[in-house]
């Protein structure tokens, strides 16, 4: 695995970020209108599935993040023509002389997304052979990929695990399977959907995950030939077909990004439009919004998020869980909200096991946040027995103080940015480079959201 500082470095230099540290002075209302792109939980799929295809592919509505970039390169080394529109958000991925990359080509490109994993089933149909680097993305909890191994075995192919890395060949083709997922995986929903469009016969995929990313990949692969119907009950199925050709799509938006800024006008008092949100795919995190006190206005091109002002915020219990649950990437954001509420908040994490380490930092500017191991919410969940701490009880409200934090993760960082715009006095959160992963122009939309910060330390 890289280390974080490398993937901070690596993601900062992506976005023409020349230092890892912002210093800021907070206090201020973050208020006026921002624009959020495409989903970094679709696009980066997307682009994997134009492999599948034997026409180029367009797609449209692509935010400029880092990890968009790494998947560019390593569709590149693959032999895939990728031209690119940044400012117009547009990508023409032409996979018309896929090749086959050396395993030190896919690490040194591979970083810090996990996204690489799902080249195995367009690779195997492609070329009959794929690898499987070491993987970035959050650190948040163990991460295994044991769903997406069995998987690919389900289907044919062949694991051998070398020193230098996984090695998957497909001897006798791939051919369509019944699988079941033990936890509603997205990755490993999208490795079964990646692979199954071109194996031979059908697949039955049961106890599926359903977010909205995985229905855009849908889309995306019946427009370039595929036949999925996505049944009642988490069944997905799937009948193989010979050939795809390509997709022209237009990318949901960002539903993490969206529910991120309406967490920041809610923790700095302010008022947030974020042009591009819809209704439909947020509705849970609208909920809990409103619960919290926060007041939301639906219109046809955004949603204005904005704090309740002398009505307060108020403390809300949380668990969260997979689609159409509380998404896992909306708590961190909201956690910083929760420090301001009156009373006692809880967070319990059923998605990943160690999620809560951003806390760390909230605590030293202020907050009070407790940890426990026993599962806080209404339902048992997998990490209860476990030992792993994965609830967190909020006591608020505290006032919150200017620190030198350091970035752990995509959401934990962004969940920081804010903790250091509500403080008083000057904070400076290093590592942020790790936040161009998964938030466009961060820095710039601060900016015009009147945040006052200089870059560097
Ligand atoms: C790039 C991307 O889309 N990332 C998202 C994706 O991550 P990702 O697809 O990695 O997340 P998963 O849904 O696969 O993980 C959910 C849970 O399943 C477990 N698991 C997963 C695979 C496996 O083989 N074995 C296993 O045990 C994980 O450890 C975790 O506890 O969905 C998560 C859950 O909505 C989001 O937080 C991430 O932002
Ligand atoms: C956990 C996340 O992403 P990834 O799976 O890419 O690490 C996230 O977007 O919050």
């Amino acid at each position: 695995m890289t280390s974080l500082n490398q993937d901070a470095a690596r993601a900062a230099q992506f976005v023409g970020l020349n230092a890892d540290t912002i210093t800021f002075h907070g206090g201020q209302p973050l208020n006026g209108r921002i624009e959020v792109r495409g989903a970094k939980n679709f696009v980066t799929k997307a682009m994997v599935a134009s492999l599948l295809g034997d026409q180029p592919s367009v797609l449209r509505n692509v935010p400029d993040i880092s990890d968009v970039r790494v998947v560019s390169g390593l569709l590149e080394v693959h032999g895939v023509k990728v031209e690119r529109d940044v400012a117009g958000g547009e990508l023409r991925l032409d996979p018309s002389n896929v090749k086959i990359a050396h395993m030190a080509e896919i690490n040194a490109h591979a970083g810090s997304s996990r996204i690489p994993i799902l080249f195995c089933g367009p690779l195997l149909h492609q070329l009959g052979e794929a690898f499987i680097p070491d993987l970035g993305g959050c650190r948040i909890g163990d991460r295994p990929i044991d769903f997406h191994l069995s998987a690919l075995r389900s289907f044919g192919a062949v694991v051998d695990k070398l020193p230098e890395g996984i090695r998957l060949t497909a001897p006798n083709g791939l051919h369509g399977a019944k699988i079941h997922l033990d936890y509603p995986s997205v990755g490993a929903t999208e490795q079964v959907l990646l692979t199954a469009v071109r194996a031979q016969g059908m697949t039955e995929l049961t106890n599926a995950a359903i977010e909205p990313e995985i229905m855009d990949l849908i889309n995306v692969l019946q427009k370039m030939g595929a036949i999925i119907s996505v049944d009642a009950d988490r069944v997905i199925r799937i009948e193989g077909v010979d050939r795809l050709g390509a997709y022209d799509h237009f990318s949901l938006f960002d539903r993490n990004e969206a529910a991120s800024w309406a967490a920041a006008a809610l923790a700095t008092n302010g008022e947030i439009f974020v042009e591009g949100a819809k209704q439909a795919e947020m509705l849970t995190f609208l909920n809990v919004f409103r619960k919290a006190g926060g007041v939301f206005e639906i219109h046809d091109d955004g949603i204005n998020f904005k704090h309740p002002g002398e009505a307060g915020l108020k403390p809300v219990v949380i668990e969260t869980d997979v689609h159409p649950g509380f998404m896992t990437d909306w708590q961190q954001p909201l956690v910083v909200a929760l420090t301001q509420a009156p009373g006692v908040s809880i967070v319990h994490e059923t998605v990943y096991e160690q999620r809560f380490g951003f806390t760390d930092a909230l605590v030293k500017m202020g907050a009070t946040i407790e940890l426990h191991r026993e599962c806080l919410g209404g339902q048992k969940c997998r990490f209860g027995q476990r030992n792993f701490v994965h609830s967190a009880v909020i006591s608020g409200p505290t006032q919150m103080h200017g620190a030198d934090i350091e970035v752990p993760d995509l959401r934990g960082g962004f969940s920081h940015l804010i903790a250091a715009l509500m403080s008083d006095g000057v904070s400076r959160v290093s590592n942020v480079g790790i936040i161009a992963r998964g938030y466009e122009n961060f820095l710039e939309k601060l900016r015009t959201l009147g945040a006052d910060f200089t870059v560097g330390s």
